[in-house]
């Protein structure tokens, strides 16, 4: 069965959660990469989902985005009408100004004052009527970012967002996307290699294996969190699930 548009239904209003898989399987031809997978989000939780590549967590984070039409897939998911995604490339249009990509398809009737706001908010004012090509990566990437918030949705959905930039604009873009999360509350799903980022940012940490979650930890460490022994602690585990440590 292909996966069709009836297996993506809107969040009912007022639900406890905010996103609700229930059995979702996708196969690639014959190779079953999610596993009747069910899943709860609820509302304004950040959860990051990490796992070895191949695991499966693109496929996750596509079905839940409703971009997975060419695969096969059974279970039902439930998801808020406005999401966002964010990708690791920027995906700018490279022919619209800045301002005119964050506002692309955006029909409020104040849309290039919060477009404009946006850009604001990551540091990027000043810049509305550049081209993209004349942004660094770093740049473009926040760009992006104010796409992504600029409507201010219920659930943002990132893979990799930031696994191509640099070791600091990375760290850099943790902070931003923390900042403005907290001011907005959407639900995040980010998907990432990166178990630090993962520890430091969210509520809730899904391990994935073979389509499969086989880890669904709770980390209640308080913000900012520092690498102390706690941090490490987890740190340990979750590379240990990972099979880090284990001989090749
Ligand atoms: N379009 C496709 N056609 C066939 N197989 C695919 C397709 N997209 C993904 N797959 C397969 O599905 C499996 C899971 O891929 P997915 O991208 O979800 O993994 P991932 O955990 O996100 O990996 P990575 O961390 O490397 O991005 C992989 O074995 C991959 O080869």
């Amino acid at each position: 069965m292909s996966a069709s548009i009836h297996s993506l239904i809107p969040a009912q209003a007022g639900s406890p959660q905010a996103v609700s898989l229930v059995g979702v399987t996708r196969r690639f031809s014959n190779r079953t990469v999610l596993d009747a997978v069910s899943l709860d989000l609820a509302p304004g939780e950040f959860v990051a989902l990490i796992g070895k590549s191949g695991s499966g967590k693109s496929t996750l984070l596509r079905a839940i985005a409703g971009l997975d039409d060419d695969v096969d897939g059974d279970g039902v998911i439930s998801v808020p009408d406005d999401r966002s995604v964010l990708f690791q490339d920027s995906r700018l249009l490279p022919w619209k100004t800045v301002l005119q990509n964050v506002t692309f398809g955006f029909r409020a009737a104040d849309a290039d004052k919060r477009g404009c706001r946006a850009l604001a908010d990551v540091g990027l004012a000043g810049r509305e009527g550049d081209w993209p090509n004349a942004l660094s990566g770093g740049e473009q990437q926040r760009v992006a970012l104010a796409r992504s918030l600029v409507r201010s949705p219920h659930l943002l959905l990132a893979d990799e967002p930031f696994g191509a930039l640099d070791a600091l604009t990375r760290l850099k873009m943790h902070e931003l996307l923390f900042q403005l999360i907290r001011r907005q509350r959407p639900t995040v799903l980010l998907v990432t290699h990166d178990v630090d980022e993962a520890i430091k940012l969210a509520d809730r940490i899904l391990l994935m294996e073979n389509g499969r979650i086989v880890v669904d930890r709770a980390i209640a460490l308080p913000h900012p969190r520092a690498r102390d022994r706690r941090f490490d602690d987890l740190r340990n585990e979750l590379l240990a699930a990972l099979g880090v440590f284990d001989t090749v």
